[in-house]
């Protein structure tokens, strides 16, 4: 008896020492993908390769990759090999080769690589995660949306939201206790993305459990679980799909669609015109017979551009204040402008008011250089590329992976980049920086469709913000730590501030 559960043992013993050794072959064999190249390759530890633990993270992996990006840099390399599991990944350093990649040879690069599943999860396949043909399809459908035109029909709306906002501080500041602005400032992100995207007043400034607003928040709030999966589904899209993996929970998913259906239905049967994105997209699809996958179709446009809208816009505003309550003499002299710029405008923000404000540009630029949002940019391969004037070619189905941060934290582009310097953004300044230094919103005919929405929600809720209001940190903000989980660039901590009203 004794003897027969020894060997038992034994043999479960072998059986999984046979298994460790073929996996350490495997990865081992995996990790020399890039040995037939000249190309320095960051040393992979099995199992999650060149980037540290996927989920016990001691840092975001914007942080990790920008680290990666300086250490390839002090060795001289113009780009790097790098694995993340068993996938291999190629991060050029060089503008020249970014900007080949990003623009002249897009036609090489055209996905994005995030996982979608269109069948299990119709919200997931949309503009930002379609491939080939079927992205280029909607992206040119989409495009119009954001048309100078357009955003100057909504700008009202937008300056109306950041009264609210206006409104919130001065609630706020009678209750004499610090207070936070992160929240505050995602719950106006929400009211501009909720009445110009979703066409719906959410109010969530006033009321910061809105359904809108706990709806939202549940997008981005990412469990440990959550981020174990968006990991397998990225690496391993095919079997994701085969085990019907969703991102999005259902019940947040049925929100999304049950807001979009009713508001089609409202605006169909009272001949209800906005001018907003959502009558856009209603434009778009006035052709669809179909009512259901009308319906889905604006849903998954509208909840992209609420996902990849939202908190990207909400993170750069509370950086930006953040910024100018450390800079006091920077938030001063952008006072000076906007309220000379207002008196030649009858004191009124116009569009072409704000499009007067130099200084402006260039205290938000020098924030997302400083805090780009997303801080890392992603493009799948879809053809085999060969790097100029190097012998590496990056094969179909290869991830090219840029580190933003890292660019925007590069002393060779920008001297002394911890300090917050409006004037980097000066013509002269700017004239001096090779293309592709500057990133935040990504390059070539896969960036950022919603760029100048981003930044008009961003300059009028500070140009508000700023006319009415004197403001310093709070002490109550120590350091403020980055959030290591979240796949945005941003502060875990809230940040407070002190307000004095002006006028
Ligand atoms: C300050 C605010 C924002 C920042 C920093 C930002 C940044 C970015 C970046 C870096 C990308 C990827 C670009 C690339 O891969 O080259 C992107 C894509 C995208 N953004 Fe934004 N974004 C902002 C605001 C917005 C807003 C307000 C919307 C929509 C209302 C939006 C919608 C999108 C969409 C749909 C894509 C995917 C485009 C495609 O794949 O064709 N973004 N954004």
């Amino acid at each position: 008896m004794a003897l027969s559960i020894s060997s038992t043992l034994a043999n479960i013993l072998i059986c999984l020492g046979t298994l460790v050794m073929f996996l350490y072959f495997y990865f081992k064999r995996a990790y020399t993908y890039w040995n037939k190249y000249d190309l320095y390759v960051v040393p992979p530890v099995i199992p999650c390769g060149s980037v540290g633990g996927i989920i016990n993270r001691e840092e975001s992996f914007g942080v990790t990759l920008s680290k990666i990006y300086r250490q390839v840099k002090e060795k001289g390399e113009k780009h790097a090999g790098l694995f993340v599991l068993l996938n291999p990944l190629y991060m050029p350093l060089d503008p020249l080769i970014i900007k080949n990649i990003f623009i002249r040879d897009f036609n090489s690069f055209t996905d994005h690589a995030i996982y979608y599943n269109e069948k299990d999860d119709p919200l997931s396949a949309n503009v930002l995660t379609l491939e080939g043909d079927d992205w280029r399809r909607i992206r040119t459908k989409l495009t119009p949306t954001f048309t100078s035109g357009k955003m100057r029909k909504m700008f009202d709306t937008i300056w109306i939201c950041s009264d609210r906002l206006v409104n919130k501080f001065d609630n706020m500041i009678e209750t004499k206790e610090p207070f936070g602005i992160g929240e505050i400032l995602a719950c106006y992100s929400t009211d501009v993305i909720g009445c110009c995207v979703f066409g719906i007043e959410c109010n969530s400034c006033e009321n910061p459990n809105s359904d809108f607003r706990t709806n939202g928040k549940r997008v981005f709030d990412t469990t440990r679980m959550d981020m174990i999966k968006k990991s397998f589904a990225r690496n391993f899209p095919e079997v994701a799909r085969f085990l019907k993996i969703r991102v999005l929970p259902k019940e947040i998913s049925d929100f999304f669609l049950k807001v979009v259906d009713e508001n089609i239905k409202h605006r169909q049967v009272n001949n209800v015109k906005r001018n907003d994105l959502f009558q856009t997209l209603l434009e778009l699809e006035k052709d669809q017979q179909d009512q259901i996958k009308k319906r889905n179709k604006i849903t998954a446009e509208t909840f992209v551009f609420f996902s990849a809208g939202f908190e990207t816009s909400s993170v750069a505003m509370t950086f930006a204040l953040y910024e100018l309550a450390l800079n006091t003499n920077i938030q001063h002299k952008l006072r000076q402008e906007v309220l000379s710029i207002l008196q030649t405008h009858d004191e009124k923000l116009t569009y072409e008011a704000l499009m007067e404000m130099e200084y402006l540009n260039k205290v938000i630029d020098e924030t997302l250089r400083k805090y780009p949002p997303v801080a890392l940019l992603v493009r799948k391969c879809v053809g085999d590329y060969k790097i100029e004037n190097s012998n590496v070619v990056i094969k179909k189905g290869v991830k090219v992976i840029v580190s933003t941060l890292g660019i925007h934290s590069d002393p060779e582009y920008y001297p002394n980049p911890q300090k917050f310097d409006p004037d980097r953004f000066n013509s002269e300044n700017k004239s001096k920086r090779p293309a592709c230094t500057f990133l935040p919103f990504g390059e070539g005919p896969r960036n950022c469709i919603g760029l100048r929405f981003g930044l008009l929600l961003v300059k009028i809720g500070v140009v508000n913000v700023i006319k009415q209001f004197r403001f310093t940190l709070n002490p109550k903000t120590g350091i403020p730590r980055l959030d290591k989980h979240s796949l945005t660039y941003r502060f875990s901590d809230e940040i407070y501030l002190d307000f004095e009203r002006i006028q």
